[in-house]
């Protein structure tokens, strides 16, 4: 009713982009992969469009095959994309160089079309959606409305957390059995799809496309609105996008020269008045939010598939492994085997290869030679979250928890692989198998549910994260020094929590220790490594009165 065509016209774009760098902020705000290549899925999905409009029509049927192509060929591209950037150990800078070239790439492609793409004038005057101004400018509207409620409601999700795990820590994510390379494959794919509908709605209502849409100035555009609205909220890249870009619209025409200048100058001021963007400022004038609902814990009925193995069979059988780093042998000829219930100490000088032990044990793909066998299954080449639906819990040296989230949510993740967590809502029941409802009551995490992860003590969350390995149900745990830098308490209750699992669970236990007064107290057994061979495998008392490990211990054994 009041605005002008002119901003009505700029108003419909913006939402558009604002959509575009929700896509951008979920990928990089929220799951921590830094991208560029949004606007090249935003640019292939309106030139799919607008191809489709312009060489065969724009009939009904034309419209609604030229909708289907611009979000099922940004998707196919996506899924290639995304399959490129998350291989298996591929680092998050691989993930952004891919985002880089995909831009220039599609281009490129764009530029070479000849008349099929319009090359460098793009394509105008094809048939649109008979919206009008108006009608374009409220469709935008209520596209990003719905977006941005959905992308809402997602992030504050059981399943929305995986983001947030991903960002905060994929490793931990691997080894709580879920696969974060084939979720962000699928975040890749699904949201290369929304940049397509959103290049979909930008040639219908522009009437134009060129190929600047596709290019990577357009995709860092995306990430710097991102940023200056707030990343890791949903409301700061609307803010930021449609901000910017209306003031671009404005004062680019009114002060040409000047306006890269005070663009640049806001930039700056933004950085350091406001790091955490636009959205920071905006929460600092809402009301607190209320604290969400008490989290109830309740009791898992137990998965049923632990300690199947009878007492006599070899729970991890491992034969002749050996381990090396380019030319350095760091683990040669290990045999021994593990049966339910025993609580086993690796011990040995530093550098002995225990922690080299540990990595062979929970990721397949690290073993060098040998065999390893978990319950009869051989885990060679098998990556961690496969050998941990097999039944092994790791627990790592420094505690490996996700510090973004609360207590509730880290512990909700360590089920997320075996029950499908909710894309839409938090539940308020939390239902964990008693061994890891015994770590939380007895350590006081179970009062604290709902506190973030990172105003935790040390020991907290080393426990947290023991908790959240038990929530696994695991039938063999893989723990490393976990009573490093803990409290006498602490560690006392560590040792009680390991002494029940094993002893009356049945959970077998692989603990690496250089205290050796904390190893005499738990260990029904001690394994001692010197030199990456396995020197001794005997009782407590055997290994504490070893003249071998004497020497070993005072620097006297080589070779
Ligand atoms: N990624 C790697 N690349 C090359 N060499 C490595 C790597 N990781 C470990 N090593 C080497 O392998 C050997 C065994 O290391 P490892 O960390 O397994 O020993 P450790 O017994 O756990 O020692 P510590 O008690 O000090 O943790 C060391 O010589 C170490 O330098």
């Amino acid at each position: 009713m009041f605005l002008d065509r002119f901003t009505l016209n700029v108003l419909t774009r913006s939402m558009i982009y604002a959509m575009l760098a929700i896509t951008v902020d979920l990928l990089w705000g929220f799951t921590g992969v830094l991208t560029f290549g949004q606007a090249a899925f935003f640019g292939i999905g309106a030139y799919a469009a607008a191809m489709i409009l312009t060489h065969m029509g724009a009939s009904p049927g034309l419209i609604a095959l030229a909708f289907a192509l611009a979000i099922i060929v940004p998707m196919l591209v996506g899924l290639v994309v995304g399959w490129l950037s998350f291989s298996y150990k591929a680092t998050p800078l691989y993930a952004t160089v891919i985002s880089l070239v995909l831009p220039i790439v599609t281009t490129q492609v764009v530029f070479s079309g000849g008349q099929w793409t319009g090359s460098s004038s793009g394509l105008v005057g094809y048939g649109t959606l008979p919206f009008g101004l108006v009608g374009f400018f409220r469709l935008a509207g209520v596209c990003l409305l719905v977006l941005t409620v959905a992308a809402w409601f997602f992030v504050r999700s059981d399943a929305g957390k995986l983001l947030v795990a991903i960002r905060d820590n994929e490793v931990r994510c691997a080894y709580l059995g879920l696969n974060p390379q084939r979720l962000k494959i699928a975040l890749t794919t699904v949201l290369a799809g929304v940049a397509g509908l959103a290049g979909f709605l930008f040639a219908n209502s522009s009437g134009v496309v060129a190929p600047e849409i596709t290019g990577f100035v357009f995709g860092t555009e995306l990430v710097i609105w991102t940023a200056l609205g707030g990343r890791g909220t949903i409301i700061g890249p609307v803010m930021g996008t449609i901000g910017i870009d209306y003031l671009s619209a404005n004062l680019s025409g009114e002060l040409p020269f000047l306006w890269n200048l005070v663009i640049g100058t806001l930039f700056v001021a933004m950085i350091i008045l406001l790091p955490n963007g636009l959205a920071a400022l905006v929460a600092k004038f809402l009301p607190a939010r209320r604290g969400a609902g008490a989290m109830r814990l309740t009791n898992l009925a137990a998965a049923g598939a632990q300690v199947t193995a009878p007492e006599e069979a070899a729970l991890l059988s491992v034969k002749d492994l050996g381990k090396t780093y380019g030319s350095l042998k760091v683990l040669e000829g290990l045999d021994f085997d593990i049966r339910p219930g025993e609580l086993v100490s690796l011990v040995g000088p530093n550098g002995a290869g225990k922690t080299s032990l540990m990595r062979c044990l929970s990721d397949g793909t690290e073993i060098s030679s040998g065999v390893v066998r978990v319950a009869g299954q051989e885990i060679n080449g098998r990556t961690p979250n496969e050998i941990v639906a097999l039944g092994v819990g790791r627990k790592f040296q420094v505690a490996s928890v996700f510090e973004s989230l609360a207590v509730a949510d880290c512990l909700r993740l360590a089920l997320a692989a075996r029950h499908r967590p909710s894309p839409v809502t938090r539940e308020s029941d939390l239902a964990l198998p008693t061994a890891a409802l015994d770590i939380l009551r007895l350590t006081g995490l179970d009062h604290m549910l709902e506190r973030p992860v990172a105003d935790l003590s040390h020991g907290l969350k080393q426990s947290l994260e023991l908790a959240m390995v038990v929530a696994l149900e695991p039938r063999l745990i893989l723990l490393d020094e976990p009573t490093a830098g803990l409290t006498k308490t602490e560690r006392t209750t560590i040792g009680g929590i390991l002494q029940k699992l094993t002893r009356e669970l049945g959970i077998a236990a692989i603990v690496v220790e250089h205290d050796l007064d904390f190893v005499r107290t738990i260990s029904s057994r001690v394994v001692v490594l010197h030199q990456g061979r396995l020197v001794l495998d005997g009782t407590v008392d055997a290994v504490a009165n070893s003249e071998l490990v004497k020497t070993i211990y005072s620097g006297g054994a080589h070779g």
